[in-house]
């Protein structure tokens, strides 16, 4: 397929998440199965093209003065993948597949300015968080807006159980991947512009072999903030799938004893396999039933809450959950975030650390939450963020993350990492 094929297959494609209220992840596969004809090159363009019209929705209506899936994937192309639009309208021409060409008002949109458009607009947020993200990030928010508006990179983290970075940077060679900025096991592989496809890095044989896993910096990040020691007594108490757990085995040198509970037995389902690819054998799994957890109460040197949140900090990556959370949503993720505190701080043993964790960027799920944690509980207190972070990532914490209530917020724009809070607890002794 050329170019006027796959913005007519995005177009397409879109409208099938706006109208049926889709996933794009869903659709993608929906159009690909009947499509069989394309190719994984088209097929990953495409997918770049609605995401791409997605991660800039509102300021792409807003310059193309139209929020149609049309307006929205030439949008992503004029703007974003800077085709010309007189190039664009003689491909269309050529192209018996190619959508219909390109009007005057949709020319104009390929250069409008966003100087009229109001703050949401810019930081191509939803208008209704405006008095969160502000409370968030004052006067950076168009900047973090837009960085939240980008691309994410591919990122892994070496599983320091089977393999050196050495080990792993030899193994996927073929990706040239660099070392993260901040996470000390970490590699990362930019996205590329326009077409490019995210590699498959899953088919190596050292993915297989259990040498790495995919996570985002961020994610690795707060993983390695929690700080759990080799011999401690660890509770995951939001494991789902496992991905804070792989991380934390990692550290712990398969030494002391790590408790991966979820309440969720689906999203629970995928760590009895990764924990075996990781050569993980201080794991114990604990599937919900009543009284799973009952006699860890009081006994854990650490209890990690990755705690269910709106997602916030992952915009990059489900940039439609951006456009789809609604007060109600958020209002219910506080309520689950509250109650879970509170149920976690019961498994910490005296002078043991509660890590409480977000892929959230709004203040109401992270800041917040603590704050009426440590006012319920004289006995709770917020452990020196910067402390952690030089014993945990040993270099000095970069200015501008703390959290006005004690806690580090990541964002794309700060860390080139997802959106993450982390904050450390302490239960007196
Ligand atoms: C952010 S996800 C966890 C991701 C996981 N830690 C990882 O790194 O891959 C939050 C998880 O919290 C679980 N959850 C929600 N309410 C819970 C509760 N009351 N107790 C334990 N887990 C809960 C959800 O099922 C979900 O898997």
């Amino acid at each position: 397929m050329r170019l006027p094929g796959r913005i007519a297959a995005a177009i397409e494609v879109l409208t099938d998440v706006e109208t049926r209220k889709r996933p794009v992840s869903e659709a993608l596969k929906a159009w690909g199965l009947n499509n069989r004809f394309a190719g994984a090159g088209d097929r990953a363009a495409i997918g770049n093209l609605v995401y791409d019209a997605l991660r800039r929705r509102s300021s792409y209506a807003f310059a193309m003065g139209a929020d149609t899936p049309r307006a929205l994937v030439l949008a992503a192309v004029l703007r974003d993948w800077a085709e010309a639009p007189e190039a664009l309208n003689a491909a269309f021409a050529e192209d018996s597949h190619a959508p219909e060409p390109l009007t005057a008002e949709e020319i104009a949109g390929a250069t409008a300015s966003l100087d009229g458009a109001d703050e949401a607009t810019q930081a191509d947020m939803p208008e209704w968080l405006l008095p969160s993200l502000k409370r968030a990030f004052g006067g950076d928010l168009a900047a973090e807006g837009q960085a939240m508006a980008g691309r994410p990179s591919l990122d892994l983290r070496v599983n320091a159980l089977k393999a050196t970075p050495e080990k792993v940077a030899k193994s996927l060679s073929r990706f040239s991947p660099e070392p993260t900025a901040y996470a000390l096991m970490g590699f990362t592989m930019p996205a590329g512009p326009r077409d490019a496809r995210t590699p498959n890095v899953t088919t190596d044989e050292g993915y297989q072999k259990g040498w790495f896993e995919v996570q985002d910096q961020g994610s690795q990040m707060v993983s390695a903030l929690a700080g759990a020691q080799p011999g401690e007594q660890v509770l995951d108490l939001c494991a789902g799938a496992g991905g804070k757990t792989l991380a934390l085995a990692s550290t712990m040198g398969n030494k002391g004893q790590i408790f991966a509970y979820d309440s969720d037995r689906n999203r629970l389902a995928p760590i009895y396999d990764r924990l075996k690819r990781n050569g993980v054998r201080n794991a114990q799994v604990r599937a919900p039933h009543p009284g799973a957890l009952d006699d860890l109460i009081g006994k854990m040197d650490r209890v990690v809450v990755d705690a269910p949140c709106t997602g916030t900090g992952t915009w990059r990556r489900r940039p439609d959950t951006k456009w789809k959370l609604t007060p109600d949503l958020l209002a219910q993720r506080q309520a689950d975030q509250a109650a879970i505190l509170e149920e976690a701080l019961h498994y910490v043993k005296p002078g043991g650390t509660l890590v409480y964790i977000t892929c959230s960027i709004l203040p109401e799920e992270n800041d917040d939450q603590v704050a009426a944690l440590l006012a319920a509980h004289p006995e709770a207190s917020s452990v020196d963020i910067a402390k952690a972070w030089r014993s945990t990532l040993v270099t000095e914490m970069p200015a501008g993350l703390a959290t006005s209530g004690g806690g580090i917020l990541l964002t794309p724009h700060r860390t080139g990492t997802d959106g993450f809070y982390c904050h450390l607890i302490r239960k007196a002794a």
